[in-house]
């Protein structure tokens, strides 16, 4: 009896032992296994693929370098700006005389495109080059010209081992829906049942504003997308000449236009420019676009005077607008329907820079005009002092561009007190400027699909994971199964534990 005993207790020592050693196996195991599971499924040394777009707009030309993982093109989000490269000096457009040194002035750009871009993938690299309003009016006013310079670019681009898919002048529409297009991809608002943001853009000659609407009165302001699973149905118009520069151009043509006939114009006095601010402008400069008329004039040059007055100056601004006639429900201005904005807007490009150098990107609107009024009124020897590193042409326009900024978002496009908070001033969205190069990319390449791709039920790392835990415990108690209830005990009896 005491020897049954003595093994009874033998077996019960041993058969615990076991059970203590398995669970340490199983133990050890599982975290064998999760190690493996998760050294297996990091990411592999990712595999990039790359596109280029050159933004050639009527101030200056931009490369863009975007990057995307090779196995990730369609879904949502993946692509991100690299690289970007400011082109030296003027927009292509500004090469109208010299046509063939359009091409050159892009040099050193893209000699930094091909170092960014690894040698192995150049040949299957995109590059696409979208001119905008410069290049708009530029065909308008000598189309020739216009086309020379295109040529150029092109045939320079071509001369880059990349894959070359076309130098154009992109539609005032096409600006504004990829435009709309970068916004929402950046913010992952596609394929959501979130709601878009409006895109706001403003260049040096035209500006566009973007976003969904229910109806849209004139065929002329529609773009439909069906993108990843959703129909966006977009109001979008473009304004050419309403872009910061040109409006420039228009209001000093104004005032010239206004003083002509008087007598000789000496001094131009303009209350949007800094008082003490003094500087001789030929008229040349003024009316060298299809934006503003044609003046005879025996004079070359003229004073421009600034008298650094805010409220006279708004409404000088105010002028360019004509509101008056409207044979839709609503108009924006000049005759241009456009149904009353709602929802949340990005404004970008000169939006953003303007506003962020007045630190104006928050706040109300009353606010704003207050802030800017103190702002004007400061003579232009201070703000020279106050701003020693900033370019001298931007440091003396700001004062009139945020007063364009603000008349044409209130007066232009009918935004009030009560949802100017809506606005966000965005230079960047990630890693990425806010502005239709992406989009114009995404959608030449294909790569925001109509339909939304199917999703997995889990992520390929965590489903990996998963199941190899699952068919490690499945085994494990299958083993321990075995061990406890299967082994033959010394007297021929089953061990129960
Ligand atoms: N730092 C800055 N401060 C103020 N304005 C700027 C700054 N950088 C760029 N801009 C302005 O932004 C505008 C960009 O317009 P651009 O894209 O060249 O023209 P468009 O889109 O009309 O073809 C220009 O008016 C340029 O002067
Ligand atoms: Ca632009």
């Amino acid at each position: 009896m005491d020897e049954q005993r003595e093994m009874k207790v033998k077996n019960r020592t041993m058969v615990r032992t076991m059970i203590i050693t398995i669970t340490v196996f199983i133990v050890l195991g599982f975290i064998l296994m999760v190690t493996i599971g998760v050294v297996q499924n990091k990411p592999l040394q990712q595999k990039y693929k790359y596109g280029i777009v050159l933004d050639a707009g009527s101030s200056h030309t931009s490369v863009y370098i975007y990057e995307w993982p090779a196995e990730k093109e369609n879904n949502t989000g993946m692509v991100q700006q690299k690289h970007a490269c400011n082109v030296k000096g003027k927009g292509i457009s500004s090469y109208s005389d010299k046509p063939t040194l359009a091409g050159a002035s892009l040099k050193e750009c893209m000699d930094e495109a091909c170092e960014a871009i690894p040698v192995h993938r150049h040949s299957e690299t995109p590059i696409y080059l979208g001119a905008t309003a410069g290049m708009r009016l530029l065909k308008l006013g000598n189309k020739s010209a216009s086309e020379e310079v295109l040529k150029s670019v092109g045939q320079f681009l071509q001369t880059y081992p990349f894959s070359y898919q076309g130098a154009r002048i992109i539609t005032g529409q096409e600006e504004g829906a990829f435009g709309w297009i970068t916004v929402n991809y950046l913010s992952n608002n596609f394929g959501k049942a979130s709601t878009t943001f409006g895109a706001l853009d403003l260049g040096g000659a035209s500006t566009q504003i973007t976003f969904v609407t229910a109806k849209v009165e004139s065929q002329d302001n529609t773009i439909d997308f069906r993108l990843y699973g959703n129909d966006y149905h977009l109001y979008t118009h473009s304004f050419l000449c309403y872009g910061k520069d040109q409006v420039l151009k228009m209001s000093l043509s104004k005032s010239i236009n206004s003083k002509h006939g008087q007598t000789d114009i000496i001094a131009l006095e303009d209350p949007c420019f800094h008082e003490g601010y003094n500087v001789t402008m030929t008229f040349q400069s003024v009316f060298n676009s299809p934006c503003v008329g044609r003046l005879n004039l025996t004079q070359n040059t003229f004073t421009h005077v600034g008298l650094g007055k805010w409220s006279e100056c708004h409404t000088v601004v105010r002028k360019v607008f004509q509101k008056s006639e409207c044979k839709y429900s609503t108009c924006s201005f000049n005759g241009v329907f456009q149904p009353p904005v709602h929802g949340n807007f990005g404004a970008f490009s000169a939006f953003y820079f303007v506003m962020d150098f007045l630190n104006l990107t928050a706040g109300s609107l009353d606010k704003a005009q207050s802030k800017l009024q103190e702002y004007c009124a400061l003579p232009w020897n201070t703000i020279k002092k106050m701003y020693p590193h900033v370019k001298e042409k931007y440091l003396a326009e700001y004062c009139f561009s945020g007063t364009y900024i603000l008349t044409l978002l209130e007066d232009g496009y009918n935004f009030t007190s009560d949802n100017w908070n809506y606005i966000r001033f965005i230079k960047k969205i990630g890693e990425s400027d806010a502005g239709w190069t992406l989009g114009y990319m995404l959608n030449l390449t294909n790569m925001i699909p109509a339909e939304a791709p199917d999703k997995p039920l889990l992520p390929y790392g965590g489903y990996v994971t998963f199941m190899l835990l699952l068919s490690f415990l499945i085994l494990s108690l299958c083993l321990l199964a075995y061990k406890c209830f299967c082994r033959p005990t010394g007297s021929g009896q089953r061990d129960v534990i």
